[in-house]
């Protein structure tokens, strides 16, 4: 990590300058110049982490390698927002603003049988003879093999447990058993962290927990049975109730969410510099993990401009508006007042809105209002009724969410292998739902998937009028993705590959029909590869990517080649 970053989390973990209340009562030793050492005033506008005696140094300290290292962000503090990121300079989109390895990485609060070590999934080895997994000699807990038994991450947890004759009792009980007990393991590895790392430790306690709210919840009700029953009589640690629910808490608030690209492995992770980002429900990032040890890079998917937030998205941008802001309430604890959740259109898309069923019904008098939405009168206030955009006609917001709760529940139970269920969902509801309704949008999405991945329906197998339907669908969400998440965003990117992928199969089979010719085969061939080239640009960050990506641009060139070759 550089120093810059090092320096960063020195003063997240302080407070100092960005901590609540605590801008005064900084260090009384005077800051001295980057360059000679001398004592120095003026701080660097870029990162505001080092000092300059004067200007000309300032701009000497620039050419001789600040440049490369100032950090593109700062943090702030506002009585809103509280901490948050903000753009010291202009960055470009797709500059890695930050790469950050896990301040902490461990289970999730309850998941299948994982090794405590790599947190890969365990499949049970037979073991004399009976099924079970392989487990630690010393603590019983599942794991790998003997390698992941004796990794330093599982050291001091095991030490604990072994110290007080504790013996993990999982065993098998058939696949992808939810297994509760690992709500103790992340917890316990902050915890013991106050002693061996008591720098790091204070850095994860002065993350914001939301303990005060959390703490009525029915989970905290259980944690407390559980997980503090766990360290305090079972391990016998010296932490009070307080104190180990906040961490949980801390978990809660700033975790994210870490994936291995194959999705052998689902952990959670707290990156301190990352978790300063806030939400924003168009966030101008996206992160993605790199390497066995999860480091996290955040990329800028849209250029951003000095002086912007720097955000990311804490739940699902393809949701409505109501369902978005529940979801931030409930798990994060805030009411977003982003530009998207105070415009009723959510930028033009309608994503959470329905037709007005009396402008929309067959007996309607004004044909010209057909297409009518209703739209929320307050989209800040969960509670303001939906009125139609063109009548008077009014629903309760109650009516609203039992309605979007239904069909939700209706979408859910559809297979997801069978696109001819998402495709009866889109028809059934089509006087209901327009079509970039938010649950329409999540049923084209998996068509988008099916229809040319999936069993039955690879890219071959495909009729022609289904491949014009999947170039039809990602166009539609195309249009989509460009108003709720622009730019490079791994959405975009998905969709691009998917469109190029069945441009390229419709143009082959329309040249070798004779349908195309010879040139018109070529533009289309072309623009194809413009779409690949932009979904590469996109993607190519993401380690496990760079090979499918490769072998996708050789076979659309030689494609070309073959093309012009043809006589
Ligand atoms: C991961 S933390 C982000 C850093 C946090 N602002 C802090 O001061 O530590 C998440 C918390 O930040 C606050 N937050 C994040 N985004 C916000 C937003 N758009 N509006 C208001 N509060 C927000 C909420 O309290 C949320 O639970």
């Amino acid at each position: 990590m550089c120093v810059y970053l090092e320096r960063v989390l020195c003063l997240i973990a302080s407070g100092a300058g960005v901590h609540r209340g605590l801008v005064s009562g900084l260090n009384p030793v005077m800051p001295t110049c980057e360059v000679c050492q001398q004592p120095a005033n003026q701080i660097c506008g870029g990162c505001k982490l080092v000092y300059y005696c004067s200007r000309p140094h300032q701009k000497l300290g620039w050419r001789e390698g600040h440049k490369f290292k100032c950090c593109a962000f700062k943090i702030q503090y506002s009585d809103t927002l509280g901490r948050h990121m903000v753009a010291t300079r202009d960055i470009q989109q797709g500059e890695m603003i930050l790469r950050e390895k896990p301040a902490i990485i461990g289970p999730r609060i309850s998941c299948p049988t994982i090794c405590l070590s790599c947190g890969k999934n365990l499949d049970p080895p037979e073991v004399n003879s009976k099924w079970d997994y392989y487990k630690c000699s010393k603590c019983n807990w599942p794991m790998c093999g003997p390698e992941c038994e004796a990794a330093d991450v599982h050291k001091p947890e095991c030490k604990a447990m072994t110290d007080r004759k504790y013996k993990c009792d999982i065993k098998y009980q058939g696949p992808n058993k939810i297994q509760a007990a690992y709500c103790v393991i992340s917890p316990l590895r902050v915890l013991l962290m106050s002693t061996s790392n008591p720098l790091q430790y204070e850095n994860i306690m002065n993350l914001e927990s939301h303990l005060e709210d959390r703490i009525n919840t029915p989970l905290y009700t259980v944690l407390k049975a559980n997980l503090v029953t766990f360290i305090v009589q079972v391990l016998g640690l010296p932490f009070d109730e307080e104190t180990i629910l906040k961490v949980a808490s801390i978990f809660d608030t700033n975790a994210f969410d870490v994936r291995s690209p194959d999705g052998s492995t689902r952990l959670r992770a707290i990156y301190l510099t990352a978790s300063m980002m806030d939400h924003s429900c168009k966030a101008n990032t996206r992160h993605i993990f790199i390497g066995e040890d999860y480091h996290m890079a955040i990329i800028a998917t849209v250029p951003i401009s000095k002086g912007d937030l720097i955000t990311t998205m804490y739940t699902q941008s393809l949701w409505g508006t109501l369902d978005r802001r529940k979801h931030l309430q409930t798990n994060k604890y805030f009411d977003c007042e982003c530009d998207r959740c105070k415009d009723p259109t959510e930028f033009g898309t309608y994503l959470g809105n329905i037709y007005c069923s009396v402008c929309n019904s067959a007996f309607a008098p004004n044909v010209e209002a057909r297409g009518a939405m209703l739209l929320s009168t307050n989209p800040l206030d969960e509670t303001a009724p939906w009125k139609c955009e063109k009548c008077e006609h009014c629903i309760l917001s109650k009516q609203m969410v039992w309605g979007n709760n239904a069909l939700k529940q209706d979408l859910q139970r559809l297979n997801k292998t069978d696109p001819n269920q998402f495709e009866e969902f889109i028809e059934k509801y089509s006087q209901t739902l327009h079509p970039s309704n938010h649950l329409v949008v999540q049923a084209k999405l998996a068509l988008v998937q099916i229809y040319g991945n999936y069993k039955g329906y690879s890219l071959t197998e495909l009729s022609n009028a289904i491949l014009r339907r999947k170039i039809d669908l990602c166009h539609e969400l195309l249009e989509i993705a460009d108003k709720l998440e622009p730019g490079w965003t791994k959405f975009r990117g998905k969709l691009l590959l998917e469109l190029q992928a069945a441009m390229t199969m419709k143009t082959k089979r329309e040249f070798e029909t004779g349908k195309l010719t010879k040139a018109a085969a070529q533009d289309e061939l072309m623009e194809s590869l413009v779409l690949l080239q932009e979904a590469t640009n996109i993607l190519k960050v993401e380690t496990h990517m760079k090979t499918i990506l490769e072998s996708k641009i050789s076979e659309l060139t030689n494609l070309l080649d073959t093309t012009a070759a043809e006589t």
